[in-house]
């Protein structure tokens, strides 16, 4: 009888789950212009971050802000993916689940936004104040 083949070692299959999901993650830079200006803002705000010398506390509230903002947006274009390929002719309820997807998103990046007037706002005014 023919021996099955072996699979491969948990470390190689957990390794191989990761660089699946880093290629999603590139696969969604590369075609979602939201993607990029994310990454545009995420690089502002860390610049600001260490411009400002903000504490500790409020990098892990910007950190999770930006993590957030792409973990909904990279969500939003796996559902819009998935919904152009399953309706690809117009359809109610795939409209609805684009627009409750892009929703989803709207709300994380409004919830980062006041991340980033609390964390950035006062000490900006502060130097401008100052200068
Ligand atoms: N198959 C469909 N059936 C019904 N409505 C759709 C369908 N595809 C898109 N729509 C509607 O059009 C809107 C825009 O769809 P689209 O696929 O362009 O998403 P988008 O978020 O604007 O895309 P992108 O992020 O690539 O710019 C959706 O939010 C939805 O309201």
């Amino acid at each position: 009888m023919a021996k099955p083949a072996a699979r491969p070692g948990l470390l190689r299959r957990r390794l191989a789950s990761f660089g699946y999901a880093f290629r999603g993650v590139g696969a969604a830079l590369g075609s979602e212009v939201h993607l990029r200006f994310h990454a545009a803002a995420a690089a502002g705000a860390v610049g600001l971050g260490w411009y400002l010398g903000i504490p500790r506390l409020e990098w892990a509230l910007v950190a999770l802000a930006i993590g957030a903002v792409w973990g909904a947006e990279l969500l939003n274009t796996a559902v819009e993916a998935l919904t152009d390929l399953v309706s690809p002719e117009y359809h109610a309820l795939a409209g609805k689940a684009k627009d409750v997807a892009a929703g989803a998103v709207l709300v994380v990046a409004l919830g980062a936004l006041v991340v980033g007037l609390l964390v950035f706002g006062p000490p900006l005014w502060a130097r401008w104040l100052g200068a």
